[in-house]
Order: C-alpha cells, then structure tokens, then sequence
C-alpha cells in the first residue's frame, strides 16, 4: 500500500483563502491489481495553481474534497500497456503527492519534448495557460497584422503568452500588470508597452497614452474597474475576450458594472468569454505551435516555483496576491 499525502478543501473561502482553509492529509492507496480499474500509480512531480481553483472551489467542490487541479506526474507503476514506468503525463489529479488512474484522463508529453525544456512547462506555457493564450487570441480576438493588442495580468501565464503571440501576429502589445519587475520584464519580452496598474494616477490616462488612438483587440483577465475603463478606449468593431475576472474571484460581491453597454452598443464591440477546453480537439495544434515557438526563442518563459508539496496552499495563495511573474509552479 502506498500512502500519498493530499491536499483537501477543510473550509470554503471567505474571500482571500487561509492557509487555515486547507488541510493535509495522507490517505492510502489501493495496490493495483491485474484486471482491476486502476492500472496506474503515479508521482506528482509538479503541481499547477491557477486562478480558476478559487471560483471552481465554490461551484464543483464541497467541504472535504481534495482539491482541484492538475500536474505533471511519473507512471511509477503500470499495468496499462499504454503507459510506460519512468512516462510523464500531465493528469488531473487534484493537489495530491501520489494517486492511481484508470489512464483515461492523462495526456502523455509529446515524445517530442526536448531534453533541455523543463516538464513543468506542460502546465503553462506549453499547456493550458498557453492554450487559452493561444485560441483566445486566434479564435475569439481574432487579431489580424497591425493591430493593437491590450492584455492586463500580463506578466502571468496566459497574459505573457498572449503578449507575445499577438507580437508574432504583427500587432502592437500594451500590456499591464502589478509591479515595476513585471512591468519591466514585460518590456524584455517585446511589449510595446507595459505600465503597472498599480502605481499610474489614472487607468484611463495610461491606456489613452499607449494607445491613444485605441485597442482593437482586449484580452481581459481581471475584469472589474480596469475591463469598465478599457471598454471605452476600445476601437469601432474591436473584439473582447473575456477570459477571466480574477478582481472578482474573491470578492464575495461582485464588483458593480464590469462591463459598460454603451460603448459595447455604439462602437458594435463583439465580447466573448470562452473557456480553453472549447478547443480540446485542436489541442495537439496548439501545443505543437507553442512548442515550437518556445525552441525558436520566439516564446519566452518564466515560472514561479515554489519548493515543496506542504507549500501549495501558499504557492496558490501568493499567486492570488499577485506575487507569481509567469506560471506559478509547485516542485515536489
Ligand atoms: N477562460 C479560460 O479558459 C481560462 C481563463 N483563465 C483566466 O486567466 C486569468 C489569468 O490566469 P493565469 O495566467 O493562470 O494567472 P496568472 O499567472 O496571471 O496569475 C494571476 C495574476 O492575476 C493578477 N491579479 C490578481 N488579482 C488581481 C486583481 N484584483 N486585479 C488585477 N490583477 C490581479 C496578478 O498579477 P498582477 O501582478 O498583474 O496583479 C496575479 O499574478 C485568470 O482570470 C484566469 O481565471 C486562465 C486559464 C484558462
Ligand atoms: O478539473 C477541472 O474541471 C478543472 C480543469 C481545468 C483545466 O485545466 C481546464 C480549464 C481551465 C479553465 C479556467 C477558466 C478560468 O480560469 C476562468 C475562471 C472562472 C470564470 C468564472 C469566474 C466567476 C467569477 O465569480
């Protein structure tokens, strides 16, 4: 039997979550059997925390629960000829140390992968992170050359990878984000622009000044007052895409307005929110451009790590507070 160490859900947030709101605990696995449902035994070797844990914690989990979420894991032991000991597969296994599968939800990484790229990256920017970077751009924003791309959270994992994505389209990137590092790293990996939301005197003056002639396309993020003021720099027939709210993820009332109509109206805006796995059929096409954008240096990465399978809850917590620049990563 092996004991595998788990991360559960002990109280729903109230706002910011509390280290307090989680608990560890071991619980052990059954052995596999031949001909039995569970054919595989993995190791969780890097660990994912994404914004979406925060509202999905309240709409699919209860009190109790192992967290949601996913990770790159070794097959330690297998009994699916499918999958090779020593293979590495992204699952989504939920924040636990081990776990067994039946294999049905596990994505083998590409044969392809180099040596020389870092496993964790099939959780960012060469995974679901850079996938919705990847089809929001493409398939919502639908940037076309010589554009201007506004993208704020721009220094995270979908928000970097959207910055330079839009500069391989041909577009000027105006990007934001909530410190002077960020801001100047986004500069370092091609933003035209880049200002920290934080520390400008007006929202409004900083986007009309990177752009004073507008956005055609906005990939939002974060929602709230900053989606309300950019709305209305946003060019006739421009496109929105609403990926996310994180201002609003722990808020327990939502913020008023997010979204003004009037331009929406006026200037026929097109504002679609979308969810990556929309695309799950084009998968293999989006891993395999962004893996190959990431070996041509054209992609640019950057990962957050935080040591330790104890630290999850404070990876996930600090990444909520702004502390991550690129993907924020768990090592176990
Ligand atoms: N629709 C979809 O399929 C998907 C949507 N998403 C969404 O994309 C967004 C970015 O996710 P991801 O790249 O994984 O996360 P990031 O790596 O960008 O980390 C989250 C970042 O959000 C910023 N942030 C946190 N709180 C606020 C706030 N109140 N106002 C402004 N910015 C804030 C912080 O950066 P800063 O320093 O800039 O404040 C923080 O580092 C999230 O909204 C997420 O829910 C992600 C994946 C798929
Ligand atoms: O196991 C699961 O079901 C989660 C799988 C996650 C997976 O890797 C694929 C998709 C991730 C989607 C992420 C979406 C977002 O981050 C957007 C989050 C929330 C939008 C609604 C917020 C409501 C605010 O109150």
């Amino acid at each position: 039997m092996v004991t595998a160490k788990v991360w559960v859900l002990k109280k729903h947030f109230e706002g910011f979550p509390k280290t307090s709101d989680f608990d560890l605990k071991k619980i052990e696995l059954p052995n596999l059997k031949d001909g039995g449902k569970w054919k595989l035994l993995l190791e969780s070797v890097f660990l994912s925390v994404d914004p979406y844990m925060r509202p999905y914690s309240r709409r699919d989990m209860k009190e109790g629960d192992i967290m949601i979420g996913t990770q790159v894991a070794r097959i330690i032991e297998s009994k699916n000829s499918a999958f090779t000991v020593g293979a590495f597969v992204v699952a989504r296994g939920g924040w636990r140390a081990h776990f067994i599968s039946d294999g049905k939800d596990l994505q083998l990484l590409p044969s392809s992968w180099p040596e020389s790229l870092p496993k964790s990256l099939a959780l960012g920017t060469v995974g679901m992170p850079g996938l919705t970077a990847y089809f929001g751009l493409l398939e919502v924003c639908r940037m076309k050359p010589g554009e201007t791309v506004l993208v704020n959270a721009a220094a995270g994992a979908v928000g970097s990878v959207v910055g330079q994505l839009a500069k391989i389209g041909g577009c000027k990137v105006v990007g934001c984000a909530g410190s002077d590092e960020k801001v100047a790293y986004l500069k370092k990996i091609g933003f035209d622009e880049a200002f920290n939301y934080k520390t400008v005197t007006s929202l409004d003056e900083a986007l009309r000044k990177a752009s004073p002639d507008g956005y055609d396309c906005f990939f939002d993020n974060v929602g709230g007052e900053f989606a309300s003021i950019a709305v209305n720099q946003m060019k006739k027939y421009g496109r929105i895409a609403v990926c996310g709210a994180i201002s609003q993820y722990n808020d327990s009332v939502p913020q008023k307005g997010s979204y003004v109509q009037v331009p929406m109206i006026f200037k026929e805006l097109r504002m679609e929110g979308f969810i990556v796995t929309r695309w799950n059929n084009r998968r293999e096409e989006g891993l395999k451009a962004l893996l190959k954008w990431v070996m041509e240096g054209k992609v640019k990465y950057h990962e957050h790590v935080t040591e330790g399978f104890e630290n999850m809850p404070a990876a996930f917590i600090g990444m909520l507070k702004g502390e991550n620049l690129g993907k924020a990563i768990v090592k176990v």
